[in-house]
């Protein structure tokens, strides 16, 4: 025994569990996300041979994520996002998507009346257009608005050069750190990341709700979902996997599966999803309630589905994005929708593709059952990973086939 320790510690490397995982069969070691295991051997891709708590099995290697030994770099990475948000790239890829910001200013607009008077904050400013939407749209008392990173100089001048300053106060901190003047009447952010929850702004979101806004104040949005559909992607599986059947009439299918692991295992952000590849009729599986959702619920989000296929065709994946709705503040004033799907127009999101491993043909009248898990990482804090399981036309646990997908470590 004493030979056998020595061999597997010697080599043995930390892993942390990026989701939980239920072992199917002796051979297999169950864990919880978080956990730390010591991972002795690596031989397979797939299947790691690895000790947790003194007891050894096997683990699948796409739910392990290597510790940093000391995380030398905060867990948020705010240098580096913040420093991202200073150019002005990403605020022109934003302020470009115009059905993201028209949906913004349309409920400013619809709603100037009541806001007058009224106390907002705008969290993650960015370039400062939704405060100035407010101040030039409707008569409100004050606008806080709130941006971390060196684009609030600019923001600054923006104000000045559209006439806000009497209104709009610029705060150059992150929202978590800041002392208000005042409680707010309503909470406004574009917060959504890719699959609703990447960059993890939400947790700042909800932070600055718990400390600034008012007892019945209104949260814009003021409740999001995630939307799943079955989808065919021929054309990203042929340019990827089958691409290497017949290479300038060679035959590179030995490199099919390297093309698998590289190309299938992450999530395929601004996929342009075609409504004639859905498989079904699309279904919102996770909901989050803007007011009422605890920080800790972010942790781990999980929904179920089941979709009828309608069309006969191939099922390589699941396509997922997100709608975010708006409030009226009028009692009975119309909800507004920002739906970032394949039936509305296009955004700067678009959508992202989950492609299986390999495809499966499917026949109209088949079931697909499953669930979604979006799981934070625990060591990295703005990234997750989306689990999904599914299967089709049984209800046969021994069935049930998973994919986890790091976003992105
Ligand atoms: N991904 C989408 N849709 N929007 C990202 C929008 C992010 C903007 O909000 C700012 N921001 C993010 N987190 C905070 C925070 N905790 N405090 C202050 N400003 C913050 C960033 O610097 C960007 O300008």
């Amino acid at each position: 025994m004493l030979e056998n320790e020595s061999v597997e510690s010697r080599e043995a490397e930390e892993f942390i569990g990026l989701a939980d995982f239920v072992a199917e069969g002796g051979e297999q070691l169950s864990f919880s996300v978080g956990d730390k295991l010591l991972v002795h051997d690596k031989s397979s891709e797939v299947w790691w041979w690895a000790e947790f708590q003194g007891h050894f099995g096997y683990v699948p290697s796409s739910y392990l994520n290597q510790t940093p030994e000391d995380l030398e770099e905060d867990a948020w990475q705010d240098d580096e996002y913040f420093e991202n948000y200073g150019t002005l790239r990403l605020h022109l890829e934003m302020l470009a998507d115009k059905a993201r910001t028209e949906t913004y200013r349309q409920v400013i607009l619809s709603n100037s009346a009541t806001l007058r008077g009224r106390i907002i904050l705008d969290v993650g400013c960015g370039t400062g257009v939704l405060s100035l939407f407010c101040a030039t749209l409707s008569q409100p008392a004050a606008v806080y608005a709130v941006e971390a990173s060196s684009m609030a100089e600019h923001t600054q001048q923006l104000v000045q050069q559209n006439g806000g300053e009497e209104i709009i106060t610029v705060f150059q901190e992150r929202v978590e750190n800041l002392t208000l003047p005042a409680k707010v009447d309503v909470l406004l952010s574009e917060w959504m990341g890719n699959c609703l929850l990447f960059e993890f702004m939400l947790e700042s979101v909800l932070l600055a709700r718990d400390r600034w806004l008012k007892k019945g104040g209104m949260m814009w949005p003021s409740s999001a979902c995630l939307t799943v559909v079955p989808c065919q992607a021929f054309s990203d599986y042929r340019k990827k996997v089958e691409f290497w059947d017949n290479t300038y009439g060679l035959n590179f299918s030995y490199l099919k599966s390297l093309a698998q692991k590289e190309f299938l295992s992450k999530p395929k952000f601004s996929h342009h999803l075609l409504p004639e590849d859905c498989l079904s009729s699309p279904a919102d599986v996770i909901t989050l309630d803007l007011l009422t959702i605890q920080v800790s619920d972010i942790e781990r989000l999980r929904g179920e589905f089941r979709f009828t296929v309608e069309k006969s065709g191939m099922f390589h994946g699941f396509t997922a994005w997100f709608s975010a709705y708006f409030l009226s503040l009028e009692e009975h004033g119309q909800t507004i929708q920002l739906n970032t799907g394949p039936h509305s127009e296009l955004t700067h999101w678009k959508q992202t593709l989950f492609m299986l491993d390999a495809p499966v043909s499917i026949e109209k009248g088949d079931v697909i059952t499953g669930s979604l898990c979006l799981q934070r990482n625990p060591v990295w804090r703005r990234h997750l990973s989306i689990i999904f399981s599914w299967n089709i036309n049984s209800t046969d646990a021994s069935k049930i086939h998973t994919k986890c997908f790091p976003m992105w470590r």
